[in-house]
């Protein structure tokens, strides 16, 4: 049985059940079947109508809730869902680096491998998160905050305040604190704009970490393990690792696009969608490859040059 609460504003907004739990005795007999009463004029514009979706006959509940009232225990409800969102998503962050910092000290992973599926499980699930926080404007504010406490964890452990052994160990290549600032810090950083400019209403936010954590990421593993023949402008990169930065962010992206098109967040045409993220994907391993590492660090490069290409193919 679904209710719904019918404001007599001329404006009609439907709200969640949750919103005001009503137990069945209060409105009758349900059957699948409701009329919405046209006749607005009937009703108190003062009055918020609880109308049972399942009556023969219905009688509207005068409910003494203004919509200010309304909106107000809406807003409440969104405070709550994405406060229990962020402590969620930051108790899995904090898991996930126990998880492998556990696996890389009783050496049942090498401490490189550890770093790089550190680096493409962070992204994914933190995408994968996003559809569990509320639908209010402040949403990916709270949704950034993961990403957000993470880089304070990260400059305050990279500059030797304090001492997390786990997360050194789990996120550098030589167990240097000074590490942190580098590729991990632009990494969370990257998260957050992501999250804030993007977040869940457009394409470019997810291709881009999904280049950066899919692309990137696998680009490293396979490199390092399969990359004898190197590219000849770049001799510190492979094919082997350019190809799976391709594949990987190609199949990343669109395997992201598709599951927050299930869940309603975009209507793609997809046969434009994969010609458009092969596009992006294709531009962001150029630049991956690009012996300019040194300078900037791909988890920089990578995820900037795949918005701009995204926003170029994709538009806003
Ligand atoms: C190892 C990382 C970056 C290094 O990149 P590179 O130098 O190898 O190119 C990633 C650092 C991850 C950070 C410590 C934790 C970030 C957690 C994230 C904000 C939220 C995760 C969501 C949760 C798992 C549900
Ligand atoms: N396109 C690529 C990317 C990485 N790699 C291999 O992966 C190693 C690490 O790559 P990287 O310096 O981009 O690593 P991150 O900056 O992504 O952590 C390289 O030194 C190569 O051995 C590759 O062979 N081809």
């Amino acid at each position: 049985m679904s209710l719904s609460f019918l404001s007599s504003a001329p404006h009609v907004r439907f709200l969640p059940f949750s919103a005001l739990s009503i137990t069945r005795r209060h409105v009758g007999s349900a059957n699948p079947h409701v009329s919405i009463p046209t006749n607005r004029a009937a009703f108190p514009p003062s009055h918020i109508l609880l109308l049972c979706s399942g009556s023969t006959s219905f009688w509207p509940i005068r409910v003494s809730l203004t919509p200010q009232r309304v909106r107000v225990r809406a807003e409440v409800r969104y405070l709550l869902q994405d406060a229990g969102a962020t402590a969620a998503v930051l108790a899995g962050a904090y898991s996930l680096v126990l998880g492998f910092d556990s696996l890389t000290k009783r050496k049942l992973i090498q401490q490189n491998l550890s770093r790089k599926l550190v680096h493409i499980l962070s992204g994914l699930l933190f995408m994968i998160a996003w559809p569990i926080f509320s639908t209010s404007t402040e949403a990916r504010y709270f949704a950034s905050l993961v990403p957000l406490v993470n880089c304070l964890r990260l400059v305050v452990n990279g500059l030797s305040f304090a001492k997390d052994e786990g997360l050194v160990q789990s996120v550098t290549r030589e167990g240097n604190p000074e590490e942190l600032l580098r590729g991990p810090l632009f990494y969370v950083l990257m998260l957050i704009l992501s999250a804030v400019v993007f977040w869940r209403q457009s394409p470019i936010g997810v291709i881009s970490l999904s280049m950066m954590c899919g692309g990137d990421g696998v680009a490293d593993i396979i490199g390092r393990r399969f990359g004898s023949m190197k590219i000849f402008y770049n001799p510190k990169k492979s094919w082997a690792g350019s190809i799976s930065m391709f594949v990987f962010g190609f199949l990343v992206s669109v395997g992201m696009l598709y599951f927050y098109s299930i869940l309603g967040y975009f209507q793609l045409d997809w046969i434009e969608t994969v010609q458009r993220v092969a596009f992006v994907s294709l531009v962001a391993t150029v630049v991956e490859s690009l012996p300019i590492t040194e300078v900037v660090d791909d988890n920089i490069s990578v995820p900037l040059v795949s918005m701009v290409a995204a926003y170029l193919s994709f538009g806003d």
